[in-house]
């Protein structure tokens, strides 16, 4: 007889990736609302700017803190802190009208975000096999993205027709059920308790019954071969306090694998996230000369292209485990050779070759999830929060520079206000992107080499 596939896993993986979707309607809740934002706060086009710059440094800057929290506390409770942090920001920015309350609002949901994408990526290796991590991960993504797209024509409908309040306590609402669910189902790994069994003291059937789980399925920790990161020697647990902070750092960053992964993050996202946040709407209206809403079309196509790419990176990087990172480099030339097509065309691109940008440009999101792959193969169990986090900053350290490096190359030519922008300086603006590539892509190859002889001479294999 079939033993029934132990359904906990999963529901424990669809509350987090759910979280992870609804953390990202809450980052991209600005986005459609641009103008509604001016009117609603009276505020002109540069201050509105400084939101998702505020938002991406919050962000940024506390992935580290996270991390180091997340290996503390665990996945449930840095994903519950999140949801709390952002619903809290969206109340704040759907019951203010003054602009300095709008910042905070913003400081707050950029902190929420910063605890959830790396506590969802901690917690799928406690209740899944190593083999489906590349894939899980991916789908896991490619359901945050999903979020992307409620928060754009969804959220500016119900503003529209119900107000600014409506719209941002809607969010609100959607992360306080996100956080109850969460409060009752998440668990850190089998055999854990929910947050609500950790406060009323009592470990329930389900969560006793779940200890097993890995031993009697495909899917629970217990039951797969321990990943490869258990084999590492922690030599002594590190202090606490400062001191036991840059004892963690000094360790991680001495291991090839884990600056090998932060590279990985660092190379392949930046373009489409700086085409995103920013640039890509002034790029293809004030310098190519297309419409607002052939503009729109187009970046729509982002969205697809990285989706589809998800489904495919997934299984591929898992069945060529020894030649991932490869295909991370074959993607991101991909996109560089692409952008420097667009620079070099003489006068303005043609339509082809930009359709081919907006495809090949977003395949740099997913192929980023590659790094997560790696550093779960070459950081201690004891430090994965701590080294997922300083992976995740790659990316957005490397899309934080670029953005603020092609407004900086804007207004150096003179060209950084609407109504002076030109395809020329543009293309001068986009090219910053490739010393960004030529670091990432050199410091793979070092890396690369250095973790292959880091792996023979302590006679380790990837699984
Ligand atoms: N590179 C992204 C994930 C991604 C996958 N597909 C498209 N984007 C990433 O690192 N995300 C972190 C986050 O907090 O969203």
């Amino acid at each position: 007889m079939r033993r029934a596939r132990p359904i906990l896993p999963w529901v424990v993986w669809g509350v987090a990736a759910v979280s992870y979707a609804v953390a990202i309607v809450n980052r991209s809740s600005l986005a459609a609302l641009g103008p509604a934002a001016q009117e609603h706060f009276g505020i002109d086009a540069t201050t509105l700017a400084t939101f998702p710059v505020i938002q991406l440094v919050v962000y940024a800057a506390l992935q580290i803190p996270v991390g180091v929290l997340l290996d503390r506390i665990g996945s449930t409770g840095m994903i519950l802190i999140g949801g709390v942090l952002m619903l809290g920001g969206q109340v704040i920015m759907a019951t203010v009208n003054d602009v300095g309350f709008a910042i905070l609002a913003r400081v707050l949901v950029g902190a929420g975000d910063a605890c959830t994408f790396i506590s969802v990526m901690r917690i799928l290796p406690e209740w899944f096999a190593v083999r489906q991590l590349p894939t899980l991960s991916q789908v896991t993504a490619l359901i945050g993205q999903a979020g992307q797209l409620v928060s754009v024509t969804p959220l500016a409908f119900v503003v529209d027709a119900f107000g600014w309040a409506s719209g941002f306590l809607g969010i609100a609402a959607a992360g306080l059920l996100l956080v109850i669910l969460g409060v009752v189902v998440l668990r850190d790994r089998p055999g854990g308790g929910t947050m609500l069994e950790r406060w009323t003291g009592r470990l329930g059937r389900t969560s006793r019954e779940a200890e097993s789980l890995g031993a009697a399925s495909g899917t629970g920790g217990g039951g797969m071969p321990p990943p490869s990161t258990s084999m590492l020697a922690v030599v002594q647990a590190p202090r606490g306090g400062v001191a036991g902070f840059w004892q963690r750092t000094r360790r991680l960053l001495g291991m090839p694998g884990v600056r090998l992964a932060y590279w990985v993050h660092f190379s392949s996202p930046f373009a489409v996230n700086v085409f995103l946040l920013l640039w890509g709407t002034p790029f293809l209206t004030g310098g190519v000369g297309l419409s607002p809403a052939a503009a729109s079309g187009l970046l729509s196509l982002t969205v697809v292209s990285s989706m589809v790419a998800g489904v495919f990176l997934g299984p591929l990087s898992s069945r060529f485990l020894e030649r991932r990172v490869w295909i991370h480099v074959g993607i991101t030339c991909a996109i560089a050779l692409t952008w420097i097509a667009v620079l070099l065309w003489p006068g303005e691109p043609p339509l082809w070759l930009l359709i081919l940008l907006l495809v090949v440009m977003p395949l740099g999101g997913p192929a980023s999830m590659i790094a997560f792959e790696v550093s779960r193969s070459h950081t201690p169990r004891s430090f994965s929060g701590f080294g997922t986090g300083l992976v995740n900053t790659g990316g957005f350290t490397a899309s934080l520079l670029v953005i603020l490096l092609v407004g900086f190359a804007l207004d150096l030519q003179g060209a950084g206000s609407p109504e002076h922008y030109s395809l020329g300086a543009f293309k001068w603006a986009f090219a910053v992107q490739i010393p960004f590539w030529l670091l990432g892509i050199t410091m793979i190859v070092i890396e690369q080499r250095r973790t292959k002889r880091w792996m023979d001479d302590h006679g380790r294999t990837l699984r």
